[in-house]
Parts: structure tokens; C-alpha cells; sequence
């Protein structure tokens, strides 16, 4: 095993990985600067999820290696994945998902108190990131009682308030209106660089990368150099999504 560069806080070698015999990624490598925010770029079913999860230890690919700073992640315990996943690592879905039974302001708050933050310390970050993401008032209500896009808001305020090495975000804007994306992706953007979270996001939608300090494109579970502009639309099947 070779370890990554020093400037790399993520790092990847030749990953393998496929669904039910499919191959959705096929010898992907990629390196992630401390502090940047690197867009994957490309469009469904090629592979974006898919990398995502190896890259932040919820799968261990096939083949090939990812290192978080000096550590092996391909070689760690199921656990030790999950420590690190709940104390350096935060994810935010395409859709919203809070846990119904708790407030808006519970939810943000819940990694850290995961964590053992002081539950007087996890409240005010949370209300702090919530008051940021504009859905501050909506801060006692459950899930049930918000629309989709303040839900949305809330996850991404859960993501930033526990204030992780590496932020994951998979389509962070696709179950919001262009501009309610807009703003959720300035402030996610905006927050990030402002805390020196390095953030990872995963999107089709080239606008949606621009906002990115840098861009790599996938294509068939393949790193290519550039999408033309149907692939970037994904009117181009992908072949080994079927
Ligand atoms: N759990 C699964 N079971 C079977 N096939 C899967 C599974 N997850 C992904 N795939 C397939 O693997 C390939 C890559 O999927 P992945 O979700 O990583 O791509 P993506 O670029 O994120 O797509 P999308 O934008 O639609 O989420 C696709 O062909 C997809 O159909």
C-alpha cells in the first residue's frame, strides 16, 4: 500500500465497485485537498452515489484503496468506519432525511450529540446554523409540519452545525426550486469555505458544479475529462445501468 500525498485529506486508487454484478464504478482515482470543495460531475447512473459511498466508508469497493489523511479506510472494521463517518464526516441526501419524532432544532443537533457534545453547546449550534439557513423559526416544529424545502434546509444545517473535516453532498439541491437550490448551495458553499470543511458533491447539473473550486467528471462509472453537453444532461443511457 502506497500512502496519499500529504496535501490529499482524501484519496483514491483505482476503485472498483458493482451492484448486483453491474459495474458502477470501474478504476476511479481521485484526490480531495484539505478545504476544497470538489464537484463529481456527471449524469445518472454514473457512478456518483456510488463513489460517495466509498469515499466516506459507508461501502468498502471491490477493489482498490481510499485513505482519510494517513488512514486506510478500505481496511477498517465496520466500526471504526462508523466513528469515523460520525465524528469527521457529515452527508447530506437528495431528499431530506430528519427523524420524524424529533424538532427541526433536535435533528441539527443530533450528530453532535452523538458526539457527546454538551447538550446546551449542541442546541445553540444548532439553532445558530438553522438561523443561517434561513428556517431558524421553523426550529421547534417536526419534519411533518415543514415544507420539503425547509426539511431540506434542516439537513443541511445538521451537516454544517457538527462542523466536519468532510461534508458530503449528494444532489444537494435536487428536491429544491432553482432558487431556493441557489441560495441553500451559496450558504452551503459560502459556510464551507469560511470553516475550512472540505466538501464533496456529487451532481448532474453543471450549474450546480460551478460552484465548485474544481470539477471531476464521471462517466460509466469511468473518470473522463470533459461531458459533452448531452451527457451532462444524462440523455445519454448509461450502458452499465441496465
Ligand atoms: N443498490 C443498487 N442495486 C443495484 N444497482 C445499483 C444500486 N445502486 C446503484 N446501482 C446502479 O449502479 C450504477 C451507478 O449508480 P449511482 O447511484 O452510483 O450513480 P449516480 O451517478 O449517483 O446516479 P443518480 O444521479 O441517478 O443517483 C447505476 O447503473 C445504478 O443503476
Amino acid at each position: 500500500m502506497v500512502a496519499p500525498p500529504d496535501n490529499d485529506v482524501l484519496w483514491a486508487r483505482s476503485l472498483h465497485h458493482s451492484h448486483d454484478n453491474s459495474p458502477a464504478l470501474q478504476g476511479v482515482s481521485l484526490g480531495v485537498r484539505e478545504g476544497e470543495i470538489l464537484a463529481v460531475h456527471g449524469p445518472r447512473g454514473c457512478g456518483k452515489t456510488t463513489l460517495l459511498h466509498c469515499l466516506s466508508g459507508q461501502t468498502v469497493a471491490e477493489e482498490g484503496e481510499v485513505w482519510f489523511n494517513s488512514a486506510p479506510v478500505h481496511t477498517m472494521s465496520a466500526l471504526q468506519r462508523e466513528r469515523l463517518r460520525r465524528d469527521r464526516f457529515a452527508w447530506i441526501d437528495p431528499r431530506p432525511t430528519l427523524v420524524p419524532e424529533l424538532t427541526a432544532w433536535e435533528n441539527a443537533a443530533l450528530p453532535l450529540l452523538l458526539r457527546g457534545t454538551p447538550h446546551r453547546a449542541a442546541k445553540a449550534a444548532a439553532l445558530e446554523w438553522l438561523e443561517r439557513l434561513d428556517v431558524g423559526a421553523c426550529a421547534k416544529r417536526r419534519p411533518r409540519a415543514l415544507l420539503q424545502a425547509q426539511r431540506q434546509r434542516v439537513a443541511v444545517a445538521r451537516a454544517l452545525a457538527a462542523e466536519p473535516t468532510v461534508l458530503f453532498a449528494d444532489e444537494p439541491t435536487a428536491a429544491l426550486h432553482t432558487a431556493d437550490g441557489r441560495q441553500v448551495l451559496r450558504t452551503l458553499t459560502a459556510a464551507a469555505r469560511s470553516h475550512r470543511i472540505t466538501v464533496v458533491l456529487a451532481t448532474y447539473d453543471a450549474d450546480v458544479a460551478a460552484h465548485a473550486d474544481r470539477s471531476v467528471a464521471l462517466l460509466d462509472g469511468r473518470r473522463v475529462n470533459s461531458l459533452t453537453a448531452d451527457e451532462v444532461e444524462g440523455r445519454d443511457a448509461c450502458s452499465l445501468s441496465v
